[in-house]
């Protein structure tokens, strides 16, 4: 099978993308629970993959085969929506049409699959017709399976190579962990990982970071259970890097949600932090309860407050602030293809996340860290958020990182860290440093 975390190479007169489907027929079922499963996803803006592994799971009769084509039919038509609809050329498609476009990309579509996705024999030669046509021909935003409020977006952006960024944000993510060097290094890791076969690598750069082969059951390992690794992207764990907290000092993780920079500060300093960690949602708090402690980290204070407003008097003067703030998470499309068709209040957005800079810089002691990141690939949200900030504060000045290990090019001429699956093989991720004014600057 080829290695799904790599884009497929075009070869002259196919090079359409196509679900990577497992041996066997696709039966009219299995196409229709995947239509039943996308159509919920959409309409309830659930995540795809949890989503998918609950109700997976819960078909106990299922082969391993047939789940895995229910799987993949359902990512990869969340993924290459917008050239399945150009395919079906109708784009109020239905998800069974969806699937059935996304069968002939894999050349799985037969008569009876056609008629049970409700494709009129007319619509399916159609289909048949436009999918021998040469994909490079497509409008960019269909190649790309940018909706329009994304291609907006991608335009203002202007990426360099798009081709290989947008195959980048069509593949499969790989499976990245953090090791918790207070349960061994990470070697000890990735030589248990070994042990119950499960093939893992350090990643280049990240002395705490660990990648997977390919996904697997990680929670019912005993080093899960003992709190020994978190599953966190690269990128993720960039950020948390980029803080470049120090044992003793205070540190404040304003958008913390369930946590998943908290435990890499607290790694990365060896439990050795004052660290709050707020959160809007206070079922978000308790899963990061959960995980601290399994983590083994008693310390780790929690505040439930919205950090758009007026923060509590004890919320003040810390060495360093992380605003891992809310967005379009259009970095994440790998690990979250749903997300690329959500609908967005892109001025309510900016508004919050301009908000949380100037609640996060009021946080910041003279002299202090801030650092803003977003999972995000859009200047809206990050550029022009950041610079906005300096604007209003003449007096806080942007830091460019010096963080070892981090690649020359994925930080830009201003100083701002821009991390791309295509070139960085992590999630797209924002990321600025800034320092407040003041004469004890961190180190
Ligand atoms: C990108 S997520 C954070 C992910 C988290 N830091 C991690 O590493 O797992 C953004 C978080 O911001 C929170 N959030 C959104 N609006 C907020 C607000 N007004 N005040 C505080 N948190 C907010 C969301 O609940 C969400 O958990």
């Amino acid at each position: 099978m080829s290695d799904p975390t790599q884009p497929r190479s075009p070869t002259p007169g196919d090079d359409w993308p196509a679900p990577d489907l497992p041996r066997g027929r696709t039966f009219p079922a299995q196409l229709l629970l995947a239509a039943d499963l996308l159509e919920r996803i959409t309409e309830q803006g659930l995540p795809a993959d949890r989503s998918l592994q609950r109700e997976l799971a819960a078909r106990r009769k299922m082969g391993r085969r047939d789940r895995e084509r229910v799987r993949e039919l359902t990512l990869f038509v969340l993924r290459q929506r917008q050239v399945l609809d150009w395919l079906l050329d109708d784009s109020a498609a239905s998800m069974a049409a969806r699937v059935a476009a996304a069968l002939s990309l894999a050349d799985a579509l037969d008569p009876v699959l056609a008629e049970v996705a409700g494709l009129t024999p007319e619509a399916a030669a159609s289909l048949a017709r436009r999918r021998a046509g040469r994909f490079a021909s497509l409008p960019w935003t269909v190649r790309f399976n940018l909706d329009p409020a994304a291609a907006a977006q991608w335009q203002a952006w202007q990426p360099d190579a798009p081709e290989t960024l947008a195959r980048a944000l069509d593949a499969r993510a790989p499976v990245d962990l953090h090791a918790n060097p207070r349960h061994g290094d990470r070697d000890a890791l990735i030589d248990e990982l070994a042990g119950a076969e499960i093939e893992a690598r350090g990643i280049a750069g990240l002395p705490l970071g660990v990648r997977l082969e390919r996904p697997a059951r990680l929670t019912r390992l005993p080093a899960f259970e003992a709190g020994g690794f978190e599953v966190q992207d690269a990128g993720s764990q960039w950020v948390v890097r980029a803080l470049q907290a120090q044992p003793g000092e205070r540190v404040l993780d304003l958008c913390a949600g369930a946590g998943g920079k908290s435990l890499g500060l607290l790694d990365e300093a060896r439990g050795q932090l004052r660290l709050t960690a707020c959160d809007l949602h206070p079922e978000r708090l308790d899963r990061l309860r959960t995980r601290t402690q399994r983590h083994g980290d008693t310390t780790l204070e929690l505040r439930a407050l919205d950090a758009t407003q007026a923060l509590p008097a004890d919320l003040a003067g810390f060495d360093r602030v992380l605003i891992d703030a809310p967005c379009s998470g259009s970095g994440t499309w790998r690990r979250h293809p749903e997300l690329r068709g959500a609908a967005i209040d892109w001025d309510g957005l900016a508004e919050t996340q301009c908000q949380l800079l100037e609640r996060g810089s009021q946080a910041t002691r003279p002299g202090g860290r801030l650092v803003y990141a977003t999972c995000s690939l859009w200047p809206a949200e990050n550029e022009a958020i950041v610079e906005a900030f300096l604007a209003r504060h003449p007096s806080w000045t942007a830091t460019r990182p010096t963080l070892e290990g981090l690649p020359d090019d994925a930080v830009t001429p201003d100083g701002w860290v821009r991390l791309r699956p295509d070139r960085h093989g992590c999630d797209g991720f924002f990321i600025a440093c800034l320092q407040a004014p003041g004469d004890r600057p961190t180190a």
